[in-house]
């Protein structure tokens, strides 16, 4: 088995679940946040930086690691966990998201998608067995079928059919899998925001017993209570044996909401992309660090963190080095935000261990969003 969900408990006032995931690079607890190394590097950090903020898993793009540098080129160095310097666990996505998001002249078959490379326009294709080949070489923990993200909105007809070809997709992703046994491969629900879409998405999957599964189709531009409907219908239909996994899922309160509603792992590029800019997330809310209120403000981004940046360094320091352009600016901004989400995780488990999620979430929000102030 490549990965084992092992369920601890589920909190009393939720639907929320604490559990570990074993992995052959280790176990990961859960709800967890997984950072995005979209090119074998969660942007600005290392890895010992990752693991002195416990990230206990990172996630990886196989469309990127496809193009640029060539999965044959990882699989030459031993697998993407010796290329990165990265030992802890790693899910690998299957690259369909990328093709429909990034590149241009994309044109779907029943065989897969062909597609114009963002980085030299050459012609390239991604089919459920070269997502398989491709995440079979870089030797990620976790591997994600090849499906088809549908979008938002889409007609209910479009939505049919892209799920069933999805369907199809997953069962040959398992006839291509060739390392089941060290890489656990999770089926992408797919069926927009129509219930009976989602019901035999989630159905078919199911009856092919994939070791966890993810929910995919959302965190497309659809507003947030949308999203949490389909969770709410979705989740229950899937074993409570095995992880759900999330994906693009998100800021502050869709991690929260998410793990209500049953959700265990979770990945979003927010945290380290709004960093770039300067833009840092705080106990209460969203702080812009570049505006000019914080040219001489001498407090730490978040007075409530402990992390490197917040012990060591002041707003108007950090707000000087963005300001500037300077490379250890959005480097003390990502490891802030990425400590922020982790430890999010942490004290939503801990919540879930004394059976108290609803009264957490809403301290957090009326903190972050400020409701009470
Ligand atoms: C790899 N397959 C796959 N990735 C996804 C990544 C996503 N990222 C977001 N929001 C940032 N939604 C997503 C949906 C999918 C999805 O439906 N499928």
């Amino acid at each position: 088995m490549a990965i084992r969900y092992e369920l601890l408990k589920t909190c009393h006032q939720t639907g929320a679940r604490l559990g570990r995931l074993h992995t052959p690079h280790g176990i990961v607890e859960t709800p967890a946040f997984m950072p995005v190394g979209t090119l074998a590097t969660v942007k600005a950090m290392s890895p010992e930086e990752l693991e002195e903020m416990d990230a206990q898993i990172i996630l990886s793009n196989t469309y990127h690691l496809f193009l640029r540098p060539g999965h044959e080129v990882v699989a030459a160095a031993g697998g993407l966990h010796r290329f990165m310097h990265w030992n802890r666990p790693i899910l690998t996505d299957s690259g369909g998201f990328q093709v429909f998001s990034l590149s241009k002249l994309r044109h779907i078959t029943e065989d897969g998608v062909t597609f114009r490379s963002h980085i030299s326009g050459e012609p390239l294709f991604i089919g459920p067995e070269k997502a398989m080949e491709i995440q079979n070489a870089l030797g990620s923990d976790i591997i994600m079928a090849f499906d088809e993200c549908a979008p938002y909105p889409a007609e209910r007809e479009y939505v049919e059919t892209s799920l069933e070809r999805t369907t199809r997709w997953a069962e040959r992703c398992l006839k291509a899998h060739k390392r089941p046994d060290e890489q656990a491969l999770f089926g992408i629900v797919q069926g927009g925001v129509y219930r009976d879409l989602r019901e035999r998405s989630a159905r078919s999957l199911t009856a092919l017993d994939f070791p966890g599964y993810a929910i995919g189709g959302l965190s497309v531009g659809e507003p947030k209570e949308i999203m949490y409907d389909v969770l709410e219908y979705t989740v229950p239909l899937l074993p409570d044996t095995k992880p759900r996994y999330l994906m693009g899922v998100g800021s502050p309160d869709a991690l929260v909401e998410g793990a209500v509603r049953g959700i265990d792992m979770f990945d979003c590029v927010l945290p380290t992309r709004i960093a770039r800019n300067g833009t840092t997330m705080t106990s209460r809310g969203r702080l812009v660090v570049r505006n000019a209120k914080y040219a001489r403000d001498f407090s730490p981004l978040d007075p409530a963190c402990d992390c490197y940046t917040c012990r060591n360094y002041t707003r108007a320091y950090i707000r000087h080095l963005i300001k500037s352009d300077e490379i250890l600016g959005l480097r003390l901004t990502t490891y802030h935000n990425l400590y922020f989400l982790l430890r999010l995780m942490e004290n939503v488990r801990q919540a879930i261990r004394e059976d108290r999620l609803r009264n957490f979430r809403d301290e957090f929000f009326a903190q972050y969003y400020g409701q009470n102030s």
